[in-house]
């Protein structure tokens, strides 16, 4: 089974897009939503982001306290690999058990995260897929979509790899934009993938 990677900046659609994929009947790991999840799950992890960030970081009723986070880590790279140091290693470990549960008759799985290049975890794939949209689209849509500032967004996508860079590492490409359809393009890279697992 192919092992597909799918990024691109905050706001570009990756998520809106794999949901496509799934339509086709294609599994999709969400890094980001792991992340999250295993953040308030995994002991050993909870007690590093609290000797880390502080007690703060997590409310008492366990929840993850991300705005306190949030507000160290994008406003600090040093702070912001502190976290990826911790979080990243246990997003590996939980897509490794992810992928060896896959029903093995499967053409290819895809594997959506913010950070597939910076993280290194496109070098697991075979292929990857980059989603690309206009700069003021993507701060349109996170703006409107989680009711932040547009500083905000410009913050974190000031921690991520720019588009030019992440080019230089994808191997497809789905433009995100008003005059194109995701659709008709996800379906063109699906035959794509259908025919290299013939
Ligand atoms: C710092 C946290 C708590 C902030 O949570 P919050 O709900 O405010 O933001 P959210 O998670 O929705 O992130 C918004 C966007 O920021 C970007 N982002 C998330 N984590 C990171 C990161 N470590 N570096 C750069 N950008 C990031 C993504 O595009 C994401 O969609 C959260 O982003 C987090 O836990 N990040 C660390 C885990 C991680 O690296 N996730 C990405 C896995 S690929
Ligand atoms: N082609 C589109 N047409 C209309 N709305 C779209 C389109 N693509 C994305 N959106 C909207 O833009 C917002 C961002 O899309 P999405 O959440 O898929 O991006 P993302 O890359 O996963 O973002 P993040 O990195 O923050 O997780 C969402 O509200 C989504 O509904």
């Amino acid at each position: 089974m192919l092992k597909i990677g799918i990024t691109g900046g905050i706001g570009s659609g990756k998520t809106t897009i794999c949901k496509v994929f799934e339509t086709l009947g294609i599994p999709v790991f969400y890094a980001d939503t792991v992340a999250k999840q295993i953040m308030t799950t995994d002991t050993i992890l909870i007690e590093g982001i609290k000797d880390t960030f502080g007690a703060e970081s997590y409310f008492n009723d366990g929840v993850l306290n991300n705005k306190h986070i949030a507000s160290i880590v994008f406003s600090n790279e040093t702070e912001l690999n502190k976290l990826n140091a911790l979080v990243h290693p246990a997003v590996f470990r939980a897509f490794d058990e992810w992928d060896a549960m896959l029903p093995k008759h499967l053409p290819y799985s895809l594997k959506e995260a913010a950070l597939l290049f910076e993280s290194g975890s496109y070098e697991m794939c075979d292929k990857n897929i980059l989603v690309t949209a206009p700069h003021a689209l993507k701060i349109a849509r996170v703006t409107q979509r989680d009711n932040v500032s547009e500083e905000q967004v410009l913050a974190r996508m000031n921690k991520q790899f720019t588009d030019r860079q992440k080019l230089k590492l994808a191997d497809y490409f789905i433009e995100n934009n008003e005059n194109k359809s995701i659709i008709l393009q996800v379906l063109d890279l699906h035959e794509q993938f259908l025919k290299m697992t013939e």
